[in-house]
């Protein structure tokens, strides 16, 4: 390892934005860094202080490695702040370096309880090793461990240090801290050599074959605990009370919850049980009654089937009518026999079937109506994706796999929807997603290769490429376009439009590509300035693992709603991408940090910043 003039291992100066020099930010940003390395109050490492108003106002953020002393631990970012605000970044108002044992970041904009994805650095020792596959491996083994270790400590605490065996009788040393996954970078950063690290805003690992961080580290994470025996005692009364009075509520709650759903599976019965050909008959008088006969003013738009309609039934419902332009392949007692097996799959993420009218030429399918627009429009209109923030993102998420789950495994019925995509996602009341056109594939028996599909462009995107290339369709088709509709969510663009920068790049390829860098992050929609950073690399994670060209190695829709109902539960690496696009080189072959790093932190685009709740 070569460090920099005064022992600086990393520097950048974000953003290039300069202050005037002896201006107000330039006086605010010396005593904000003489406050925090003159601070004998923080002894745990981490320093997160502002000082200023309004457009002077500065942020700064200092982390020390946990096993050095506060003194050392003071030292090393008076260090870091004289090295960059006179040598390295005179007048700039953002700059982030560090050294060995510490790391400082100050900004003019707040770069508190943020996951950033760049700038990033990375550092390896020069010696190679000789058995690639087998150091990798231990390497990965470590450092997912860690990962997780670190995760479960307290918000100025996330740090775990471990060891494990490699090959060739060495013994591999790590240390991480912060709880996401860094390791994309190691192909460039590191793939052959004995030693590492790679340096986040917000995340930092290294690795060595030799010990280099203090032994007691190895008992870490574990958040500081109280002083005195008798405080000791005290919260372990707590604890235990606490436990104890939570597992008897949970217990109550779980016996109130099973007789509840008893009833109501009974209540839902009895309905299904009930629902027939000739109560679910909607006649045409009604429907022409509900829409004004057809009027243009209601019209909702126009599908592949046909065109659809706003109605107000007689008792106030609002429905939906979907106008068939297309014959049934089947004759009319089984496609009757078929709506009616549809209607009955109910579920809160599903659009409900409510009937059907058969009259005349007419062929009607009548939904419930569900208010707000579809997916897609949420996430094409720059203006509503704006207001469309990260939770409300994530519950979608979370919904239309809970919906596709129940057609795939808990439903009577096991139905391969064949055409998911974000315009067949509704959006209803409290922005739950709701699921259309589920029972239609199996309703027409249509094959959406057919020329007569409409939105044919819109829907091949989300087509997994055995449905495309040889028309097998299967549940893992339908987890295909699961994964592009959850990557389309995360980074507000649509896969059918995706553009990045110059590259002729679809977006499971960007995706994919950006992965491996370690900067997935990047993918997140800019307008998203809040949320956890943590669960958009999980979607990501999913996304990519659900977008897999090897429909086998696709997880199910059980495994995804798991996968995101855990955030600790480890994942599997995603392999390559339906659709990989093969153009592209890995960050110009380049294996310093520079040749990558233009992409990954230039550009408006390419900054995430996300609100986490833990600084680190
Ligand atoms: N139950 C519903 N409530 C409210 N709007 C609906 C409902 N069903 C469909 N729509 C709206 O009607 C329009 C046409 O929907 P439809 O499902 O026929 O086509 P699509 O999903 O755009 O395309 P495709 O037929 O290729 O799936 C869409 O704008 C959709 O948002």
């Amino acid at each position: 390892e070569e460090l920099g003039p005064s022992g600086i291992l990393y520097k950048d100066c974000v953003g290039k934005e300069n202050f005037s020099a002896n201006g107000t930010y330039h006086a605010n940003l010396n005593y904000l860094l003489n406050s925090m390395y003159t601070n004998t109050n923080i002894t745990y490492g981490f320093y997160n202080f502002s000082y200023g108003e309004s457009n002077d106002k500065v942020y700064a953020i200092a982390l020390c490695r946990p096993d050095i002393s506060p003194a050392s631990c003071r030292a090393c970012i008076k260090n870091c702040s004289d090295s960059l605000t006179t040598i390295f970044c005179p007048n700039f108002k953002e700059a982030i370096g560090g050294q060995d044992e510490c790391m400082l970041r100050y900004s003019n904009r707040t770069i508190f309880d943020l996951m950033e994805g760049g700038p990033y650095f990375w550092v390896h020792s020069k010696s190679n090793v000789s058995d690639v596959a087998g150091f990798n491996k231990s390497r990965m083994d470590l450092l997912d461990k860690l990962r997780d270790k670190a995760a479960l400590g307290n918000s100025s605490y996330k740090y775990a240090a471990g060891q494990i065996e490699a090959p060739n009788f060495q013994t591999l040393y790590a240390l991480v801290s912060c709880l996401y996954n860094t390791t994309g970078l190691l192909p460039q950063c590191c793939e052959n050599t004995s030693g590492g690290r790679v340096i986040y805003p917000s995340c930092n690992f290294r690795y060595e074959t030799s010990r280099f961080y203090d032994i007691s580290l190895t008992n870490l994470p574990s958040p500081p605990q109280p002083t005195s025996g008798k405080g000791r005692n005290r919260s372990h009364i707590v604890i235990i009370a606490a436990v104890s009075v939570a597992t008897f509520i949970t217990l109550v709650g779980c016996v109130i919850f099973l007789l509840r759903r008893r009833k109501l599976r009974h209540d839902v019965e009895d309905v299904f049980e009930n629902k027939n050909v000739e109560c679910m008959q909607i006649d045409l008088d009604t429907i022409r009654l509900a829409t004004e006969d057809f009027a243009e003013a209601n019209k909702l738009g126009r599908g592949g089937y046909g065109v659809v309609y706003k109605g107000t039934l007689p008792n106030g419902q609002l429905i939906a009518v979907k106008r068939l332009t297309r014959g049934s392949v089947q004759g009319d007692p089984e496609f009757r026999n078929e709506i009616v097996l549809v209607a009955k799959l109910q579920h809160r993420n599903l659009v409900r079937l409510l009937g059907f009218c058969f009259e005349k030429e007419e062929k009607i399918l009548v939904y419930e109506f569900i208010p707000n627009l579809s997916l897609d429009k949420f996430i094409s209109d720059p203006v509503k994706r704006e207001h469309f923030g990260w939770e409300t993102r994530y519950r979608i998420i979370e919904g239309i796999a809970k919906g596709v789950l129940y057609l795939h495994e808990d439903s009577r019925l096991k139905i391969i929807h064949r055409h998911l995509k974000a315009s067949n996602i509704l959006i209803g009341e409290e922005m739950n997603p709701k699921i259309a056109d589920f029972g239609t594939a199996r309703l027409f028996d249509i094959d959406q290769t057919g020329a007569e599909t409409r939105n044919i462009a819109g829907t091949f995107g989300y087509m997994a490429p055995e449905y495309v290339t040889r028309g097998r369709f299967s549940v893992k088709s339908d987890v295909f376009s699961f994964g592009v509709i959850v990557l389309e969510i995360v980074s507000g663009q649509k896969n059918s439009s995706f553009r990045i920068e110059e590259e002729d790049e679809d977006l499971l390829t960007y995706a994919w590509r950006i992965w491996n860098q370690g900067t997935y992050l990047n993918l997140v929609d800019p307008t998203l300035t809040a949320g956890r950073g943590s669960e958009m690399a999980r979607c990501i994670h999913i996304g990519l693992l659900c977008v897999q060209a090897n429909e086998a190695d696709r997880p199910t829709m059980a495994d995804v709603v798991v996968m995101l109902s855990s955030c600790s539960m480890t994942l599997p690496v995603p392999l390559r991408p339906g659709y990989f696009y093969h153009g592209i080189g890995n960050c110009s072959g380049s294996n310093t940090l520079e040749g990558c790093r233009s992409k990954s932190t230039e550009g408006s685009n390419n900054e995430v910043s996300i609100s986490e709740l833990d600084p680190r």
